[in-house]
């Protein structure tokens, strides 16, 4: 075999190497759903959907760690949201938020599947593993989770053990990604664009339901042609944009136009964080609140909220390599409230919706 040089060469001018990547079946035979982690799944997307479509009167609340860096303190969090989602299961549909990829605005660590070590080293052959499994721990303790999917390959690692999916502001308008969200096999939530543009996840709601054909990778992690029915459980989530929030009254009501205006289900998740707190974390309580107040007055539109959470409040810069001086239990993304905060966040969202129930 001839090799070619540099200046030979058309393609590969700017890759330093390409490296074999371990196929999705292999981490999916390492780590095989039990029963129970095999019933949360099954039966958290059934529930969601369920409220999604109006047959059930509760309230889906994802909400977890802006990321997840430390699969320990993840699990700590887990098994208290298990305990409180036990304990308000009757007025909330809570799912854990378990988001291991990043979208940067520009740049900065990408997530635990990319980076697991935290150092730069990329190591995504092993985040994708130690991924896999605190998906599977969590579900095992009966707690649904929640993800983002940014890469269009990762799903075939980790989508079957997801209860709910989301596609971010900065990939809504993506080709890509809605072709993926129509693969999905759990509901999907589409945010509105970093510019506050709830159309363009509209369009994406709209997109995502329709069958496509488009490359991919199969469970070999081989190139393949994937062909989809498309998702009819999609739906928009309201996350606020450049210009301030838009989770009141007037914007939702704008975005049941827009989707009856194409013939979609009308419905939508409130994320009390991002461009709706101005990434203050303090300001999600009262976005929770606002929304608890809407849905105690009679609001059906709200089928879902969206809280970023951890155990400690607030956030902290990450230094690559630096892993052993961060502060357990605390973000290392966008800044989260502390579990207290959240713990009484969720009983008033639980209150609402009960009183909701009263009043009909
Ligand atoms: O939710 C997390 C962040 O808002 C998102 O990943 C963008 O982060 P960045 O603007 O800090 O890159
Ligand atoms: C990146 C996120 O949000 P958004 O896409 O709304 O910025 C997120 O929820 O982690």
């Amino acid at each position: 075999m001839t090799v070619l040089t540099n200046d030979q060469r058309l393609d590969d001018q700017r890759t330093v190497s390409i490296s074999p990547l371990v196929a999705p079946s292999v981490v999916r035979a390492e780590h095989t759903p039990d029963e129970v982690a095999t019933a949360t799944v099954r039966s958290g997307r059934a529930d969601t959907i369920n409220i999604l479509d109006g047959g059930d009167d509760r309230l889906i609340v994802v909400v977890g760690p802006c990321s997840v860096h430390d699969p320990e303190a993840a699990m700590d969090y887990a098994r208290r949201l298990a305990a409180k989602a036990e304990e308000l299961r009757d007025d909330l549909q809570i799912v854990m938020r378990v988001y291991f990829e990043k979208p940067r605005t520009t740049l900065g660590w990408k997530g635990l599947l990319n980076d697991p070590h935290l150092d730069g080293t990329y190591d995504i052959n092993t985040g994708l593993r130690i991924g896999r499994k605190l998906l599977l721990d969590i579900s095992g303790l009966g707690l649904p989770v929640g993800c983002e999917f940014l890469d269009p390959i990762m799903p075939q690692y980790i989508a079957d053990l997801v209860t709910y999916g989301a596609i971010g502001a900065r990939t809504a308008a993506s080709q890509v990604h809605r072709q993926l969200c129509s693969a999905l096999s759990m509901p999907v939530g589409i945010k509105n664009s970093t510019e506050g543009d709830v159309q363009v996840a509209v369009d994406g709601v709209r997109a995502a339901a329709a069958s496509h054909v488009f490359p991919g990778t199969d469970l070999e992690g081989q190139a393949a042609l994937i062909q989809t029915v498309g998702n009819p459980d999609c739906h928009v989530i309201l996350r606020g944009g450049t210009d301030g929030p838009n989770y009141d009254a007037a914007t939702v009501a704008d975005t049941m136009a827009r989707l009856r205006k194409s013939d979609l289900p009308r419905r939508v998740v409130i994320d009390a964080s991002h461009g709706n707190s101005r990434k203050d974390h303090n300001k999600q309580v009262d976005v929770a609140a606002d929304v608890a107040e809407r849905v105690a007055a009679g609001d059906r539109d709200i089928v879902g909220i969206m809280l970023e959470s951890f155990i400690e409040a607030g956030r902290q810069d990450l230094t690559l390599g630096r892993s052993d001086e961060l502060t357990y239990g605390q973000s290392i993304t966008d800044a989260c409230i502390d579990w207290n905060t959240t713990a009484a966040t969720l009983e008033r969202l639980a209150e609402a919706v009960a009183s909701r129930r009263q009043g009909a």
